[in-house]
């Protein structure tokens, strides 16, 4: 599903100054965007909009053609946090199941939460409960429900953030497989340069607050993407660059995160 932003404006309420400021935007169904900026540029903000958790101030969002009207677009977004708020009184199966309730209303499930377990490797855990699991085999749940849920726009913010970076890198690539195969539209906010350019087709960079798009690159690199292809340094630099110069700072050689 493609989405489109129109000189988007947002201002929370009884604040002055504005988080976002004139966002336009086309994203075509099926790309894989990352999103980038300083902390507290308005990264969350963008999704919750996109979630029609927050309404513009100015602008609109549309989805395949048609304007976004609030939380009733439950069925087209689905969100994934850094917290993957499982209910602990519930099994891990419970728990995917659970995102039966947000499918497409009147239409069976694309995938049943025994399929999803399995396509996120946590079939034999189907019957233990979450404290049991760890954060990155909790992360898994969340995925599973993100594939039971079906929605065609997946929202993700910093969802491997709290994890490892072992942990982060394997779930980045069972994100990347399920990606190829699905081709959900994703908006992934993320701190990790490096991540953004192995993992995203395009990625946005925000200005700090009013955000304003800093820069909008597209990766060009065939995957899996090697981090010691001298393109992919390339990117690095480009990025780091326009983060920080968006900033008004000097970047260094070992910015590998950005706050
Ligand atoms: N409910 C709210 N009411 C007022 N201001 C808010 C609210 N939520 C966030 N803000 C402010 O809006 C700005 C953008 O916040 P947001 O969480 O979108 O930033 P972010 O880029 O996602 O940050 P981070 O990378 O640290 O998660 C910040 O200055 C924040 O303090």
């Amino acid at each position: 599903m493609d989405i489109h932003l129109k000189a988007l404006t947002f201002s929370y309420p009884n604040h002055t100054q504005a988080v976002l400021r004139g966002l336009t935007l086309d994203i075509p169904s099926g790309q894989f965007v990352a999103i980038i900026g300083q902390s507290g540029c308005g990264k969350s903000t963008l999704l919750r909009l996109l979630a029609g958790l927050l309404s513009p101030t100015h602008g609109h969002i549309a989805f395949n053609g048609t304007l976004s009207t609030g939380p009733s677009q439950a069925h087209t977004v689905a969100w994934m946090a850094q917290s993957p708020a499982l209910l602990p009184w519930l099994t891990t199966y419970q728990n995917v199941a659970l995102a039966l309730k947000f499918t497409r209303t009147g239409k069976s499930p694309l995938m049943s939460p025994e399929e999803a377990l399995d396509r996120v490797g946590l079939s034999q855990y189907a019957h233990e409960y979450p404290h049991r699991l760890s954060g990155g085999m909790q992360q898994r749940v969340a995925l599973a429900r993100l594939l039971v849920q079906g929605a065609p726009i997946w929202l993700m913010d910093e969802p491997f953030s709290a994890l490892d970076e072992l942990t982060r890198e394997n779930l980045s690539d069972t994100l990347l497989d399920l990606w190829q195969w699905l081709k959900p539209t994703i908006l992934w906010v993320t701190h990790h340069i490096y991540e953004a350019v192995r993992l995203a087709d395009r990625i946005l960079v925000l200005s700090p607050r009013p955000a304003q798009i800093a820069a909008d690159l597209e990766i060009i690199l065939p995957r899996p993407r090697d981090e010691n292809h001298p393109q992919f340094s390339a990117y690095v630099n480009q990025l780091r660059k326009s983060l920080f110069s968006s900033n008004g700072q000097e970047s260094t050689s070992n910015d590998r995160f950005i706050a």
